[in-house]
């Protein structure tokens, strides 16, 4: 016989339930809920909410020179992991104390341990790079420089506190930006170019 492979025969079942479907639905004279053509207005935090955790992150950011010169002095890397997990670990037994949301204030903090890096490693490309002169002696890291990031801990831990609400706010992230360029700054150029990395998290939006 004639090997036909193809099949030569129209199925007999016909795809049935595609046919009745189409018909849209009918067009929405009801009355909605809400009214219309309203613009809603942007949420904003009030004046000045983030100038207390601006401050505390701008004293921060005031630290990288002598963190840098404590670095350059005795030869360590920026990076120091040991010492990050001590910050990531006190900021959120901070936060517990003073009911500020854990996920918030760790992500808070890794901006600033991001910022401060970032500090202090334009702070160390200009020294090697022969602009400035580099520092010969630094206060010591443990029982002089670190303490100073301790206490700035303490306090912008519950200054996150008091802003939290407001990271949703749909005027947050330009309110932020407005209050950043009217805060005293970093006194450095490193912590100043820092700055924006500092806060990057502050608004969610
Ligand atoms: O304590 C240090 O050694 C710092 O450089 C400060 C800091 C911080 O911002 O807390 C930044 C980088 C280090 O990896 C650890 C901590």
């Amino acid at each position: 016989c004639g090997g036909s492979v193809a099949a030569t025969s129209a199925t007999s079942g016909v795809p049935a339930s595609l046919t009745s479907s189409g018909t849209p639905p009918s067009s929405p004279d009801v009355p909605t809920a809400v009214p219309a053509g309203q613009p809603t207005p942007a949420d904003v935090p009030p004046e000045g909410a983030f100038d207390p955790v601006l401050a505390l992150m701008v004293q921060r950011l005031d630290t990288a020179d002598t963190v840098a010169a404590a670095k350059w002095v005795t030869q360590q890397p920026v990076t120091d992991p040991a010492r990050e997990a001590v910050v990531l670990a006190a900021a959120p037994a901070r936060a517990e104390q003073v009911g500020a949301d854990l996920d918030y204030v760790t992500a808070v903090f890794g901006d600033q341990i991001t910022a401060n890096k970032q500090a202090q490693q334009q702070i160390l490309d200009g020294w090697t790079a022969g602009s400035g002169t580099p520092p010969t002696t630094a206060p010591d890291l443990a029982t002089q420089v670190r303490p100073v990031l301790d206490r700035i801990t303490t306090d912008l831990v519950p200054a996150l506190a008091a802003v939290q609400d407001y990271r949703d706010d749909s005027g947050c992230a330009k309110f932020l930006a407005d209050d950043v360029a009217s805060v005293p700054p970093p006194a450095s150029d490193a912590g100043r170019a820092a700055l924006p990395t500092a806060v990057a998290h502050l608004c969610d939006g």
